[in-house]
């Protein structure tokens, strides 16, 4: 029997065969089940969703880290070009488009302070689509002990504060402030002091207007579009959406002082919550009032 034939032979009884249909691997199995699972239930792919965005952040941190080490020796505001430019890629991930509007009121030389309403953690995404240079932001310090994510944001020049005490903020602040004019930094604060998804305002806290006033330099108001249309951990809703994002034309501070705090707030206040029922396509309310600031 000629080998080549009985190869053949074999290999045309094994080719006119179907291939052998053993058992799925345990891993196969596993991941039809979940994601059958996720096609069934809205929490569970909610849940996958902003899992995969928290993982991404940390493994995206942790490779990120080195590079800011190699490149820049350290912790440094120009590690925040390299962490913006890894996170502005995430929007294509999670199908995040945004319409940017009055990007030239950043076009500010020297340092201002930055505010804007924070709705999630997929607040970072929009944060770094339109972050301008030499920026650092204001966190709390639990932040600090996120992993690599931590890590990064350390290495970003991230500002870390302690919310539950006044004082030590204060004093952070301050320090902040003469950075700012030293260093030439713009300094990014969410005058609302946590995330808050009601696609409305908190009261304002007033760190960022002291620390302005303090500086002597312009607020520059942002806002973004309220993300309830694609985004609500209430009804396990995360989807892919537009986020309009306008930003303000700068509030000057020259001239003004510690008495001139209240107003300042209010002031960005107002405007602020206009712009986020508009951009929002949210009816203003008939009232005009709203919870009031924080006195
Ligand atoms: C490579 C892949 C990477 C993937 C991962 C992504 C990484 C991304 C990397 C990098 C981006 C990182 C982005 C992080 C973002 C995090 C965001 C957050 O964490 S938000 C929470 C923390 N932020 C705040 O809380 C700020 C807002 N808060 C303030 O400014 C407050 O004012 C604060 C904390 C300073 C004090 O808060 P109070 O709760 O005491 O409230 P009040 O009403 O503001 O102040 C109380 C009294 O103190 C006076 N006061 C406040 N600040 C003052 C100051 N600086 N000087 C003098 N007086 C001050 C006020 O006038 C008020 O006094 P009278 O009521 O007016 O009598
Ligand atoms: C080895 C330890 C690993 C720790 C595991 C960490 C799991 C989460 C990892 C990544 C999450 C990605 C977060 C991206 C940055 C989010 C910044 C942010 O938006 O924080 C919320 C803060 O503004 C206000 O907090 P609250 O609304 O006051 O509460």
């Amino acid at each position: 029997m000629d080998p080549s034939s009985s190869s053949s032979s074999s290999s045309s009884s094994s080719s006119s065969s179907p291939p052998s249909e053993g058992p799925l691997p345990w891993w196969g199995v596993a991941g039809a089940l979940v994601l059958l699972a996720a096609a069934l239930s809205p929490r569970l792919r909610f849940r996958l969703r902003i899992g995969s965005y928290c993982l991404l952040c940390l493994l995206a941190s942790a490779l990120t880290a080195p590079a800011c080490l190699l490149w820049n020796r350290g912790r440094t505001v120009r590690n925040m070009t390299i962490i913006k430019n890894v996170v502005r890629t995430f929007k294509y991930i999670y199908g995040l488009r945004f319409e940017l509007k009055g990007l030239e009121h950043f076009e500010i030389e020297g340092p201002c302070v930055i505010i804007s309403n924070h709705q999630s953690i997929l607040d970072m995404i929009g944060l770094m689509e339109i972050l301008p240079e030499r920026c650092v932001q204001i966190a709390k310090r639990e932040l600090m002990y996120m992993g690599s994510v931590g890590l990064i944001m350390y290495l970003g020049g991230v500002i870390f504060i302690n919310r539950k005490s006044t004082s030590n903020a204060k004093s952070v602040m301050a320090d902040v402030g003469q950075a700012m004019m030293s260093e030439n930094v713009k300094v990014w604060i969410y005058p609302e002091g946590t995330r808050n998804g009601s696609g409305d305002l908190l009261p304002f806290k007033k760190g960022a207007f002291h620390l302005a006033i303090q500086t002597q330099v312009p607020v520059v108001p942002v806002v973004y579009s309220s993300f309830t249309s694609f985004y609500n951990p209430k009804k396990h809703l995360f989807t892919s959406g537009k986020i309009r994002v306008e930003v303000l034309p700068p509030v000057p501070t020259e001239g003004l002082t510690a008495s001139d705090v209240d107003e300042l707030t209010d002031r960005c206040y107002t405007a602020m919550r206009e712009t986020l029922f508009r951009i929002s396509e949210r009816p203003a309310e008939v009232n005009g009032g709203g919870p009031s600031v924080s006195h």
